[in-house]
């Protein structure tokens, strides 16, 4: 049996839809692989009732038969589903990384990317790689028709996760289909000014490119009291705040020392408008650990 412990990510970060990712210290999944003749789950842990154990609905299934690597899976949920925070990919994430070191298959971190993303197909429709590639590689990532980049980061970060669901395919149902020019050059300012943070470690330069004007503001409206947490973020020191993934999870990037202010003002905030959450203080972590 082998054990392997894989985070909750961020896609989007705002400027880069279906793009950029980011891996979070905390929370994770942590699934356990034994060798079987034939897959089956078991899943435990947060929003587990709401998890098909059947392997052809669970994203660690799809990864199990491309890796040809039927197994026992044990999966205990640190992170929720629908959550904005990559839970699906978390799983496909540990299970390919897990079953390729229990079949021996010697994929490198990069190949499992695709491998891990087509258990994402199962549950959203799309293969998207912008919540398996960082909770694989660890780190910031940009994920492209080309291939994934990775930047080790630690940028500190606070997630903020409302008790509201908001299911992926809902979220890319708003997503307007068109975009104007002077957004284009906008959204790719931001996304220059996110990526040159990453690689600087600079939260004030990633904050300043988590600015999104597309796809953002029509997303917000399926989270209650969205702009008035974003604004507490911002007053408690946040550098940047947006929606984590498809939501409804909001995100913000802050200097060290002040991920406890935000979170608490965040929190205030989404209990001003009756919504019940919970914050993770967390920053830029690592991909996904074989114990
Ligand atoms: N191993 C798994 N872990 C979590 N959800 C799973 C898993 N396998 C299948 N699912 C299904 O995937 C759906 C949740 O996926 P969804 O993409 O909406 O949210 P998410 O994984 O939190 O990610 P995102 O960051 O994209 O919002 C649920 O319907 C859930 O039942
Ligand atoms: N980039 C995806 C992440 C969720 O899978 C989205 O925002 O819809």
């Amino acid at each position: 049996m082998l054990t392997v412990r894989a985070p909750a990510t961020s896609a989007n970060l705002g400027s880069g839809f279906d793009v950029f990712g980011v891996a979070l210290e905390r929370p994770a999944d942590v699934v356990r692989v034994s060798k079987a003749d034939r897959t089956t789950i078991e899943v435990t842990g947060a929003g587990s009732q709401f998890i098909p154990e059947d392997p052809d609905k669970n994203t660690v299934g799809a990864v199990a038969e491309a890796l040809e690597a039927p197994a026992h899976i044990q999966i205990d949920k640190g992170v929720r589903p629908a959550s904005g925070l990559g839970s699906s990919a978390a799983s496909a994430a540990a299970a390919a990384v897990g079953l390729n070191e229990l079949y021996d298959r010697g994929y490198t971190r990069e190949e499992l990317v695709p491998i891990a993303a087509k258990g994402e197909a199962v549950v959203s429709g799309d293969a998207h790689d912008d919540n398996v590639a960082p909770s694989i590689l660890g780190g910031f990532t940009i994920a492209t028709e080309s291939g994934v980049r990775q930047v080790d980061a630690s940028i500190p970060l606070v997630a903020c996760l409302p008790d509201i669901v908001v299911s992926t395919r809902d979220a890319r149902r708003v997503v307007p289909e068109h975009a104007r020019v002077d957004q284009l050059v906008e959204t790719v300012g931001n996304a220059a000014t996110l990526t040159t943070g990453m690689h600087r470690d600079d939260p004030g330069l990633v904050g300043e490119g988590m600015h999104d004007t597309v796809v953002t503001p029509a997303r917000a409206k399926l989270i209650d009291g969205y702009e008035s947490v974003r604004e507490a973020a911002l007053e408690a020191g946040a550098t940047g705040v947006t929606i984590s993934g498809a939501g409804p999870t909001v995100i913000a990037a802050c200097y060290e020392g002040s991920q406890r202010a935000i979170a608490s003002a965040m929190l205030d905030t989404f209990g001003e408008h009756g919504v019940d959450a919970r914050a993770y203080q967390s920053r830029i972590g690592r991909g996904a650990q074989i114990f």
